[in-house]
Formats: C-alpha cells, structure tokens, sequence
C-alpha cells in the first residue's frame, strides 16, 4: 500500500557506448494500471532494468522522496520495488505456499507444512485469495498453469508488501481466459500500489491500461490515455507493417 508516485525523469542506459534508453520520462501512481509499450528492443525491460538496480542508470527515478538509481538492488526491494520477469521464476519442486514462505522469509518446519492451513500468515492468505491461488495451497508450483505461475510471482511480490509491481509481459502464453483473470487482478492489486506493465500484447493493454507510454529506439514516442496514443500517427507509424498495427489502429473487437 503506498500514497506515493513512481517518478522516472530524463533515464538513460547505455550499454558498451550503445544507448538502449536515451533520456526516457514517465511516471505512475497507485489506483492506475500503467503500461509500457514498443517494438522490440524499444527499451522497455531496460527501463525496468534500471529502476530495479540491474542495469546501471542516470537520471532518476523516485518513489517518492527515495531516489531508486544508483542503489544496490536488495535495498531497492526493501524500499519496496518488486518486478516480474518475461518468464516465471517461481520454485516448481516446492509448493504454492513453500514459494510464498520463502517470499516472505518464513521458515515453516516439516510438522508445520503438514498442517498447512493452520500455520498459515494473514498476509499469505491475503495473497492467495487476492490472486485466486486459495486452492492451490499444497500444489507444486510446477504443476501450475502458466497462468497460475505468473500469479503466484505476484502473489510473492504481495507478501512482500511490494509497493511497486513492475511486470515484464504478465500475460505472454496465457490463454484468453487467463488473460482476463490476470487483467482484473492487475486492477485489484493496483487499487493501493503501483502497477507497470510491460506488455506486447495490445488488445490486453487496450483493455486494462489507465495510461500509457508508447517507446521506441530508446525514447518515449507518445504518452497518454489509450485513445491519445491510438490517435497519435508516430505510432501508426512506427507499428504498421507489423502484426500489432491492427490493434493499435482499430477498436478491439476480440475482447470489448
Ligand atoms: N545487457 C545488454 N547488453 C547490451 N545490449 C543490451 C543489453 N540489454 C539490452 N540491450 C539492448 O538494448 C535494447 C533495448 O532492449 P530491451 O530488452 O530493453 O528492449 P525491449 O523493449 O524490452 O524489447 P523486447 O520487447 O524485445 O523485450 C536492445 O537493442 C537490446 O539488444
């Protein structure tokens, strides 16, 4: 839960003299689902690279009064930043609530994994009901849905309080129903925190999006509603000829 704003002003990551993202602003707030997207390469995992303590930035970036750039990332998590990756990294051989124990930093005993239900903390139930994992408790994360396991990696970052859920495409390979499923709980989750999405997928993000910031080769291109940027002819431009420009340019007709 958080009143404060994630604050990204004039970011630039360069790597071996190649600038990957060349002076990007934008800023999100808790009650918005925010969306970053782009082409390939656009920058965007960069961008998220960065306000996490990977990849090495300047400019800024702040929660808050807390400048992010420059700290090491474990501090950056304790401010409480948390981020996804493109794909799931969650413990498969251990189960749904052995992942969310060690993402709270518990260590539950054999005897108290028996008994599961009752050892359970207020704030891994919180989580499990909010991503819809309650009936999944004893289940090894491995035998999720990939959809499930998105859900489980946030529901790691919800145990950890995260402040700020950065997500690097939540919904590549989920089916459409996952897709929906995942799109309202972004908006749940989003209600108290901050939620950025990096997504290629534009009916999810035409669908879910509060704002958006549009990059490419390393720069914002457009930022606004999805109707600014869907108006906006630089990103007609820079999508057409690819599979996204029909999403971008017409109204969604698989979803609305
Ligand atoms: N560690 C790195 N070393 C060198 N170049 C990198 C590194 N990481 C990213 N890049 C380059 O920076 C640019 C931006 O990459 P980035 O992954 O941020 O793009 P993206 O918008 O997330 O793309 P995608 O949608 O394909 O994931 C790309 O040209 C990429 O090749």
């Amino acid at each position: 839960m958080t009143d404060a704003s994630l604050v990204v002003t004039d970011l630039r990551v360069e790597f071996s003299g190649f600038v990957a993202v060349g002076g990007v602003s934008f800023d999100a707030h808790p009650g918005e689902v925010r969306f970053l997207i782009g082409p390939n390469g656009a920058g965007k995992t960069t961008c998220i690279d960065a306000i996490t303590g990977l990849a090495k930035g300047t400019g800024s970036a702040r929660l808050g009064e807390k400048e992010l750039l420059g700290k090491q990332v474990h501090k950056i998590v304790r401010l409480g930043v948390g981020r996804t990756f493109q794909t799931a990294s969650v413990f498969d051989e251990l189960t749904v609530l052995q992942n969310l124990d060690i993402a709270a930093g518990r260590h539950r005993s054999a005897l108290s994994l028996l008994r599961t239900r009752r050892g359970v903390d207020p704030s891994i139930e919180q989580a499990l009901e909010e991503t819809g994992l309650a009936g999944e408790l004893t289940t090894p994360a491995g035998i999720l849905s990939h959809g499930q396991k998105q859900w489980l990696e946030i529901a790691m970052l919800l145990v950890q309080d995260a402040k700020v859920l950065l997500l690097d495409e939540p919904v590549a390979g989920m089916s459409q129903d996952e897709r929906t499923a995942t799109g309202e709980l972004l908006r749940r989750i989003a209600a108290k925190r901050i939620v950025l999405v990096v997504e290629h997928d534009m009916d999810f993000m035409r669908r879910y999006a509060t704002r958006v910031t549009v990059l490419h080769q390393g720069k914002v291109l457009s930022q606004g509603t999805v109707a600014d940027v869907q108006a906006d002819p630089k990103v007609q431009e820079v999508y057409l000829g690819t599979a996204d420009a029909i999403a971008v340019g017409t109204p969604n007709r698989k979803e609305d």
